[in-house]
């Protein structure tokens, strides 16, 4: 498995404390920055990770910024992309279970690394349960599409 990760400045000591403990259990990652504390726009990295995401260079994305909201609305205007914010680690199953998240989005200055770390792994280990919750990731893609559902 493949993880791409990005953050602004807000995300960028938990995107890096993400990146080490994914590293140390063999995951690869894609680093798509931001590489240091100062400070930048979160959409860059949101769509840097989103974009990665859905062209196949990564299988799921994290998302880092202050608070895991901002960067999240960037990924989430990528075509294809479902992220989600989780600050537990029920909504980070249900993400994978029920909606097909394709992107993880934690806030750096939200949460502890403890917490992260058991987030990710959730959000990682958790596969989509499909049957009804297809057709309704389904009628996401469809508005995706401009259609009327
Ligand atoms: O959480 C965020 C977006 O949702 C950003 O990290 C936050 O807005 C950055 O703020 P500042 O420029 O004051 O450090």
């Amino acid at each position: 498995m493949k993880v791409a990760l990005g953050a602004d400045h807000g995300g960028y000591e938990l995107k890096e404390a993400v990146k080490t403990f994914l590293q140390e259990k063999g995951i690869s990652v894609l680093d798509l920055g931001t590489h240091s504390t100062a400070s930048v726009d979160y959409p860059t990295y949101g769509f840097a990770v989103g974009s990665a995401v859905t062209a196949g260079e990564a299988d799921l994305g994290i998302v880092v910024c202050g608070t895991g909201l901002g960067i999240s609305m960037a990924a989430n205007k990528v075509p294809g992309i479902r992220a989600a914010v989780c600050t537990e680690t029920y909504s980070a199953r249900m993400a994978r279970e029920h909606n097909d998240a394709n992107v993880l989005a934690l806030g750096g200055r939200v949460t502890g690394v403890g917490l992260a770390q058991d987030i990710v792994e959730v959000f990682l280990r958790t596969d989509f349960a499909g049957g009804r919750h297809a057709k309704r990731v389904g009628m996401i893609a469809a508005i995706e599409r401009g259609e009327k559902i």
